[in-house]
């Protein structure tokens, strides 16, 4: 409703809460007006008089009731009904005035006086109880005086006359106080109304408040400056396990727990104070982890009243903070102690993580130099042979487009710059269904390439000279057999053993002899062909295989036997050995050494068994020859 339909609605609620008092003095005041002037009045003429006032009269109260059990909401009917009472005013206002006729006896002046005396009165009380609504005050002041003046006015004696001007002057202070009346009641009801909406607003608030305070999610109270608890909330009262009408009175300075005190006391020194941590009820057993915010709470005049505290039970939080600590302690344990390198990276591939093997591995001090860094463009961003490596061509970098990458061949880039062979994988991190980056692992493969490494050494080649073994031999007997066959050129085998090698272990010793085998070793592949073989085939005895030589079975042998006599003649080159005894500095003695080789020409009709046998027939021939010689076999020649 707004606040123009407000005022009349008010207006016309005060008249009508009147009307009951205003109708049945009317009333009472006709009867008596009817009584006293029907002496001089024809009664008839009185009597209908009388019952159409008493007419209007239960026509007005009628419509009062209805008025006062219904009030009206709208702006149209709350119109309708103040239209229906300005004419049921307006009604009563013309039957008394119509009196000022009807009950007017010409030549009798104590009967007139009494008559505008009586409606002099009624107008006065009229104007009392219809002033609010200017129209209707004016209305019934006009109505219920005019006739009866005018008739003073045409009976034309001196008194009439002088009644007539007094009645006049009456009506206009009437409608003068109509209008004065009205002014006053319109700004009353005004004032009224903003008070009322005042205290509406102020009754909302209030209730806002107090609903925000009872269904707080926080702890709430209020206390005074001797910190005496004044109010609490539900919520308060339900994290100390206590009622509120328990706790309200509490004085806080007899806690158990003081902990909280100088958060409560600072509000009291117009400060915010704060507490976070463990606390002990002293009406419960309540014993948790709270977080408390207090702030100063004011009277009227500025003066500090007390404070307010919003405490909430951390408890929970505290746990979850804790147990995630814990968690995290774990994880950087497990991380830090991990054999193989980790790294976490996020969308955009930048580093969000590593562990200290990644460190150790890639040469790095500290996580700050990865750490944010695009990990790719790091540590992966070329392959082993130098040329680059484009991140989108990375699997790792893309893992988390993917579920799990395991490659094995790869390598990271040292801070130095070395290559270090790895074998990672690498897996999607997914929270809550969404990707949010990837974690990835390394291991660093150079040891075990290392290991490898040797462990391949040791299954074909000699330890002691590092030429191919008795095995590796087979092997490439085998490449020479089928190179052979492939182009129909003849092979050769030579069998060497050393002459009188064992007087030199035995004035020696073995290191000495093994220093000459070393020596043989490198002096044999000084005298062949890369794409020739020499192996060691046990003890002192040595094997070459010559491969490729001719489709001439002759021009064949004149080679092989032109590389024989060169390794022959470099064997039979003295040797000078450093001898050292009881770890003495050592000395150089001179050795004479040489070497029986027994040669066998083969071509792919042979097999590998056959050719060794009839190149040891031939070595041995060579020794029984006189040794230091080179002995063909009898079919190669
Ligand atoms: N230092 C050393 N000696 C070895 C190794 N393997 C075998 N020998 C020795 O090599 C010698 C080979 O024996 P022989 O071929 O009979 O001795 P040799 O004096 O050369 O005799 P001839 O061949 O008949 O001239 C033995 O004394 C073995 O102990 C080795 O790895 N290191």
């Amino acid at each position: 409703m707004d606040k123009h339909i407000a005022i009349q609605a008010a207006l016309l609620r005060q008249m009508l809460a009147s009307s009951k008092i205003t109708i049945i003095t009317s009333t009472l005041l006709a009867a008596i007006l009817a009584y006293i002037q029907h002496e001089v009045i024809a009664s008839t003429a009185v009597l209908v008089w009388l019952i159409l006032i008493v007419l209007v009269a239960i026509l007005r109260a009628a419509l009062a009731d209805a008025y006062l059990r219904s009030p009206p909401t709208e702006q149209s009917s709350l119109r309708a009904r103040l239209t229906t009472f300005r004419i049921g005013v307006l009604a009563i206002g013309v039957m008394w005035g119509s009196a000022g006729i009807v009950m007017f006896p010409p030549h009798d002046p104590p009967h007139q006086m009494f008559l505008i005396f009586m409606l002099a009165g009624l107008t006065a009380g009229g104007v009392v109880s219809y002033s609010a609504d200017l129209f209707s005050g004016i209305c019934f002041a006009v109505a219920a005086l005019t006739p009866a003046v005018v008739r003073l006015f045409i009976a034309e004696e001196n008194l009439s006359i002088a009644m007539g001007m007094a009645g006049t002057l009456y009506l206009g202070f009437m409608l003068m106080s109509i209008r004065h009346i009205n002014r006053n009641i319109r700004e009353n009801i005004v004032l009224h109304l903003e008070a009322s909406e005042r205290e509406e607003t102020v009754r909302i608030s209030e209730e806002r408040y107090r609903l925000l305070l009872k269904h707080s999610p926080v702890g709430i109270i209020h206390y005074d400056t001797n910190l005496v608890i004044t109010y609490c909330n539900d919520r308060f009262a339900s994290i100390m396990h206590n009622s509120a009408e328990r706790l309200i009175g509490l004085d806080m300075k007899s806690l158990r727990d003081q902990s909280v005190m100088p958060a409560l006391k600072k509000a009291l020194e117009g400060e915010i104070g704060y507490y976070e941590g463990h606390y002990t009820a002293t009406l419960s057993d309540t014993d948790g982890w709270f977080a408390m915010t207090c702030a100063t709470s004011r009277d009227a005049a500025g003066q500090i009243a007390g404070g307010v505290a919003i405490l909430q039970d951390v408890t929970e939080r505290k746990h979850a903070e804790t147990a995630l600590h814990e968690s995290h302690q774990k994880m950087y344990s497990l991380l830090n102690s991990m054999a193989e390198g980790a790294y976490g990276l996020d969308l955009n591939g930048n580093c969000t993580f590593v562990n200290r093997s990644f460190m150790r591995i890639l040469g790095y001090e500290h996580e700050d130099e990865v750490i944010g860094k695009h990990i790719h463009a790091l540590i992966h961003h070329a392959h082993p042979d130098g040329s680059p490596y484009p991140a989108s061509e990375c699997k790792m970098h893309n893992a988390y487009r993917s579920r799990e990458i395991h490659v094995l061949s790869e390598v990271f880039w040292h801070k130095n710059g070395s290559a270090i062979p790895i074998e990672y994988w690498s897996r999607p991190i997914i929270v809550d269904g969404i990707v949010q980056g990837a974690i990835a692992t390394f291991l660093d493969l150079t040891e075990r390439n290392l290991a490898e490494a040797q462990i391949r050494n040791l299954a074909f080649y000699d330890t002691l000279t590092q030429l191919p073994n008795r095995r590796l031999l087979n092997d490439r007997m085998g490449q020479a057999l089928a190179a052979s066959k492939r182009s129909g050129r003849y092979g050769a085998l030579m069998l060497l053993d050393l002459d009188n090698f064992k007087p030199l272990n035995d004035t020696f010793g073995h290191d000495v002899g093994d220093l000459l085998l070393i020596e043989v070793a490198r002096r044999i592949s000084g005298c062949i062909r890369e794409t020739d073989t020499v192996a060691r085939f046990g003890g002192d005895e040595y094997v070459v295989v010559l491969s490729e030589l001719d489709i001439d079975k002759v021009e064949s042998t004149r080679n092989a036997d032109i590389v024989a006599e060169k390794i022959r003649a470099s064997l039979a080159e003295p040797y000078l050995l450093t001898v050292r005894q009881n770890g003495s500095a050592g000395s150089t003695v001179e050795y004479h050494c040489t070497a029986s080789i027994g040669v066998v020409l083969f071509n792919y009709h042979a097999s590998r068994e056959e050719i060794l046998k009839q190149a040891d027939i031939a070595m041995y021939r060579a020794k029984a020859s006189g040794r230091n010689r080179v002995s063909f076999d009898d079919q190669s020649t």
